[in-house]
């Protein structure tokens, strides 16, 4: 494929920097022990008053940083992520998603991971290096607020692609596209979308999960109009049924897909660990941009997090993911239940199969910002107002946002109970 269409001026513009590369660890792993380095302007960390840690993990065994290893924690790392990171993503990539990419050519867009701190500063990454002014942006609203506060500034133009509780309909995209000509989206002076953005598992908010026909109609389409479609996946681990639904990495002939992971739902949301998995020259330029921003994820936290992994194994991490799994599907089942008791009859919604989230449409109520804003606090519950979610917040929207994390079941029971009485006064 031939990325240079999509890139924006900024991301195009992007150099190495020739600093980090005379500094970079694989440049001195290269080199002969013989070789004297006065280039990277590293600290030395015989300074820092760090000396060991000792991570203590639940199954009674330990994380543990040697002081050898607390020198490196603490120092500067590669802007792509650290090697053992690194390799064990680019493992449980290709196992579980088997990407046809990978067996692609680097330039023809052979898969390839960085880690970012947190998904979100991938996805903040991914649209500066693709969305321009003016670009018109494909995306199925109600979405998670933190891509519509990276993207509205980027001065783009957001259509929405109708959805359901199934995601993206494909007959509304392919209607949305009829308004071009796919022999002509090369042109130069062509405004037809070049970048489709969505939640595929367990939405935010909606909790819409895809079904394997809809992303495969989804991506003949991207096929047709030659668009990149960015995969933000990080309830990809919260399915709670199996087989987990084929992502479109996994289907991914093309190298037109940019899948973004998060470790915040599954092993810590603190430690800020994301990953875009995508095609070689698109990684390289986010990489690019880190180099430009955070220079790179925490070394600490990589290390903390590799050492966990290789000691686990993926097998051991499917399983831990097995357990956090049943944890959110119990929690599902008590808001489901609540619901039922509470709001049956004063609102619709439809029971999530992945995430962490219940989308509720009250009805008779037009729009829920001051019901959620004003009133639930004073009944002491909180609730997101659906507006958030939409392309214009400033739309009435009739739905709420609830999250069952965070809650036990019977704080979820008492919420709706509160939430039940205030929509009957407010009716
Ligand atoms: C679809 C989608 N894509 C990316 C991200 C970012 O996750 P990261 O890997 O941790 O950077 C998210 C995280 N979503 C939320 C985060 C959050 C953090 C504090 C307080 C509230 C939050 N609420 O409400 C959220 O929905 C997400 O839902």
């Amino acid at each position: 494929m031939n990325y240079a269409r999509f890139l924006t001026a900024v991301s195009a513009a992007r150099k190495p920097s020739a600093i980090r590369l005379l500094s970079e660890a694989e440049l001195q792993q290269r080199s002969p022990p013989s070789l004297i380095s006065l280039a990277g302007g590293a600290p030395n960390p015989d300074t820092f008053p760090f000396r060991s840690a000792t991570i203590q993990l639940k199954n009674g065994e330990n994380v543990t940083f040697n002081e050898a290893t607390m020198k490196r924690a603490l120092q500067y790392s590669a802007s792509s992520g650290i090697p053992e990171l690194l390799t064990w993503m680019r493992n449980l990539q290709k196992n579980l998603h088997k990407p046809p990419t990978a067996s692609h050519s680097p330039e023809d867009g052979q898969m390839d991971v960085c880690v970012t701190t947190g998904s979100q500063e991938g996805l903040c990454k991914v649209f500066e290096m693709l969305v321009s002014p003016g670009d018109n942006v494909l995306l199925d609203a109600p979405t998670y607020s933190g891509t519509l506060a990276a993207l509205h500034p980027l001065g783009c133009n957001l259509i929405n692609v109708p959805s359901d509780h199934h995601g993206i309909i494909p007959s509304a995209l392919k209607d949305i596209l009829s308004r071009w000509d796919p022999l002509e989206v090369h042109e130069p002076a062509s405004s037809a979308p070049k970048v489709l953005y969505t939640i595929p598992n367990g939405g935010n908010p909606t909790g819409a999960s895809m079904t394997t026909e809809r992303k495969q109609e989804v991506y003949k389409l991207a096929q047709q109009y030659d668009m990149l479609i960015i995969e933000d996946d990080p309830y990809y681990f919260l399915q709670f049924e199996k087989p987990w639904t084929p992502s479109f990495l996994s289907m991914d002939a093309d190298g037109r897909i940019i899948r973004l992971d998060s470790f915040s739902k599954i092993l810590s949301s603190g430690l800020r660990i994301g990953f875009v998995t995508g095609p070689k020259p698109l990684v390289d330029r986010v990489v690019l941009h880190i180099q430009a921003s955070t220079m790179h994820t925490s070394t600490f936290t990589q290390l903390m997090v590799a050492q966990l992994l290789h000691s686990w194994g993926q097998e051991g991490f499917l399983q831990h993911v097995d357990g956090v799994i049943e944890f959110y599907r119990t929690q599902r089942n008590a808001m489901i239940c609540s619901a039922e008791k509470w709001l049956k009859g004063l609102a619709e919604w439809h029971a999530p199969s992945a995430g962490m989230f219940l989308w509720i449409k009250l009805k008779g109520v037009s729009d829920t910002q001051q019901l959620i804003m004003k009133k639930a606090l004073e009944k002491e519950v909180l609730l997101v107002p659906g507006g958030v979610f939409m392309i214009d917040s400033s739309q009435p929207c009739s739905y709420i946002r609830a999250a069952f994390s965070l809650s036990t079941p019977e704080q979820i029971d008492e919420g709706f109970r509160r939430l039940s009485s205030l929509i009957k006064e407010a009716l």
